[in-house]
């Protein structure tokens, strides 16, 4: 029996802005499974990052809950729920956010600074393959070295949630290949649960789980029998 590490119940969320509502999500139920990795497909604009950020505790849905395990996110206080996404979520986003005055290591020791259980800015480097880049400033790295780097800050707490938003999407398919390389070795070693939003449909094969998203809603979950391997998949 897989176990959830995750778990929305009936999540809507509205935003109010302007004349008009927009709801980006109209009632979501999904688990995210211990150990698992999950692609999220669907148009622009149907939810997927909305989901995301509520998923990691950036940000709260309008109806509904979030668990973490047992515990009710939609119920803790801010400084509560920054904690949670401290403790247990690491993020990729498309644009890696690196402070460019700092090295490699530098930018990863950021993080392991602040964390409970870290493992050294040295070792996530080291399994993000970028054991020989430790002392190069983000000016001097690749694209997908710079998004290896970004995993790197995002694992080196050691996680329980990897969440990725379009960590391909500003590279071409060769460097990208890297990248979901780099993810799935930390989902495969260390365990992290890790879903990730793509605009390649081709992407959803290296996933455990698909989930299509349709207009604020999940319109099929698919499995994927046989998962391919990043070296496999192009776009
Ligand atoms: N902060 C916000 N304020 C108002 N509306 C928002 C906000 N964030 C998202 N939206 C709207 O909510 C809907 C869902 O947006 P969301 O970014 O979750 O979609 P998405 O599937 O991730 O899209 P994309 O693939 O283009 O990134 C969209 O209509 C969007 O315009």
């Amino acid at each position: 029996m897989k176990t959830s590490i995750l778990r929305t119940e009936s999540i809507t969320k509205v935003y109010h802005t302007g004349a008009v509502d927009v709801h980006a999500l109209r009632g979501i139920d999904l688990s995210l499974f211990e150990g698992e990795v999950v692609v999220l497909l669907g148009a622009s604009g149907s939810g997927k990052s909305t989901l995301l950020n509520i998923l990691g505790g950036l940000d709260r849905p309008s109806e509904g809950r979030v668990f973490f395990r047992d515990e009710d996110l939609t119920r803790l206080s801010d400084s509560a729920l920054t904690e949670f996404r401290r403790d247990h979520v690491g993020f990729v986003f498309q644009f890696y956010n690196l402070v460019p005055s700092l090295t490699a290591r530098e930018n990863v020791a950021l993080v392991t600074e602040i964390a409970k259980i870290p493992m050294s800015p040295e070792e996530a480097l080291d399994r993000v393959g970028l054991a020989d880049r430790m002392s190069h400033f983000p000016a001097e790295l690749s694209g997908g070295e710079q998004q290896r780097v970004a995993i790197a800050r995002a694992i080196a707490k050691r996680p329980d949630i990897l969440l990725c938003d379009e960590p391909t999407g500003a590279l071409d398919s060769k460097t990208g290949t890297t990248v979901l390389e780099a993810l799935i070795e930390v989902n495969r070693s260390l365990g992290t649960a890790t879903a990730l939003i793509t605009h390649n449909a081709a992407i959803r094969r290296i996933a455990h789980r698909v989930i299509y998203m349709t207009d604020g809603r999940i319109s099929h979950i698919e499995e994927n029998a046989e998962r391919v391997a990043p070296s496999e998949v192009s776009w």
